[in-house]
């Protein structure tokens, strides 16, 4: 149900106005202001979706109104109305973040169009923000421990910057969650973030999955294919579990690294593609190289930085603000009120060896909020948490 502001000083334009739109969708919620002070007042009362408004009005006229407008509430659409005498402003207008512009008398496809345009715009940036305040709360960082500190300061200093990330720690200590934040804190945020799990994708079709692949390759490949370099272009591709990729396919990566470029499979023509990689792996990629299982020459490639995730145990002090967290979040997905934690229970919760890391704390949090009594303590702990 969109909520629509006309503000028109002539009484005739406002109903002939109103009587359009109100055809056009009986849902619509159309107020009316009589002048631009009117439009003020009603907007700080009321969220707004669309301003239809004059431009040329006694006393605070449209583009003080739109000024206003802009400033407080961007994400309200405003389609300015013009008479003959103020094309030029209309224009004009645009530049000062007006959606759009209709003449008077108002043609009605015209504006039917403009309108709807408008509100679909303003719908698209509501999803966009809800999506990304999801995004934010999703992937928060909890700890104050110095080690997590450390790495925060790490992300906000290598996040602007275009340098390759390496992100390594045991399994489950949240080295996607730092890939996440270098991406949104880049540059890069407004394209996409595209992760591969290499451990999870076979080893004879890891080059496709990559590089994607052209019409008739190979016999599943019915069309051409973009492959996640290119859906990452412009942003940020993570390629995780990076230790498990095959040394075929590594060689192919890193060829792709070196030239910023990528041939899809079946493919004769190069394509640029501009893209920051992040990697992360639990494996020791020394260790590794030493084996001859991962080529040193990608290796320098990938660690222009490096984030060590520390393991759980080695930053118990973590787990009081980690539990609170994640019992919030699980009160929230259950719809009820977060279950409190006792001292005691928190204390006994540090004893415990962390061999899964954070997502295994998550979920004995979880058993615990199921299991334990209305609030947690030291003996639910004992008694529910053990492996
Ligand atoms: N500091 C943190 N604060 C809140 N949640 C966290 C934190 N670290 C990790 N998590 C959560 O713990 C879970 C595991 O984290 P994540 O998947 O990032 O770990 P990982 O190291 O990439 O694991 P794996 O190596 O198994 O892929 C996720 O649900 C993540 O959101």
């Amino acid at each position: 149900m969109a909520k629509i502001l006309i503000v028109e000083d002539e009484k005739a334009i406002r109903n002939v106005l109103k009587n359009i739109l109100s055809d056009e969708d009986k849902t619509f919620e159309i107020d009316e202001a009589e002048n631009g002070k009117m439009a003020i007042d009603m907007v700080e009362e009321k969220e707004y979706d669309l301003l239809l408004c004059d431009i040329k009005m006694p006393g605070v006229d449209g583009i003080e109104v739109l000024e206003h407008v802009r400033e407080k509430h961007p994400d309200t659409a405003i389609i300015m109305i013009s008479g003959h005498g103020d094309l030029d402003t209309a224009v004009d207008s645009m530049k000062k973040g007006a959606y759009d512009y209709i003449s008077k008398p108002p043609d009605l496809n015209r504006l039917l169009t403009t309108v709807r345009r408008a509100l679909d715009r303003t719908d698209l940036v509501k999803e966009n923000k809800t999506l990304k305040k999801k995004i934010a709360k999703g992937f928060q960082m909890i700890g104050e421990s110095d080690a997590l500190e450390q790495i925060k300061s790490m992300i906000e200093k290598v996040a602007p910057t275009d340098a390759r990330v390496l992100i390594t720690g045991p399994n489950g200590t949240g080295k996607e969650l730092v890939a996440h934040w270098v991406h949104q804190k880049s540059e890069r945020n407004k394209q996409p973030l595209i992760e591969v799990n290499c451990a999870a994708i076979p080893s004879e079709l890891i080059e496709s999955e990559l590089f994607g692949h052209k019409k008739g390759a190979f016999t599943s490949a019915v069309k051409d294919r973009k492959g996640k370099f290119e859906q990452a272009n412009g942003g940020t591709l993570f390629l995780d579990e990076i230790g498990d990729m095959s040394l075929s396919a590594q060689a192919k990566v890193l060829r792709a690294l070196q030239e910023g470029k990528i041939t899809p499979v079946g493919g004769d023509k190069e394509v640029k593609v501009n893209v920051r990689v992040l990697a992360a792996t639990n494996k020791d990629l020394t260790e590794e190289i030493k084996e001859g299982r991962f080529r040193e020459d990608l290796y320098h490639r990938l660690s222009v930085i490096v984030i060590k995730v520390p393991a759980l145990n080695d930053r118990k002090e973590d787990i009081p603000l980690l539990t609170e967290h994640f019992a919030g979040k699980i009160a929230e997905e259950h719809g009820n009120a977060a279950k409190q934690f006792t001292e005691d229970a928190i204390v006994e919760l540090q004893k415990i060896d962390w061999t899964g890391n954070i997502r295994e704390l998550r979920n004995v949090v979880e058993r615990l909020i199921i299991l334990g009594g209305k609030e947690i303590n030291g003996y639910d702990v004992r008694t529910f948490a053990s492996k």
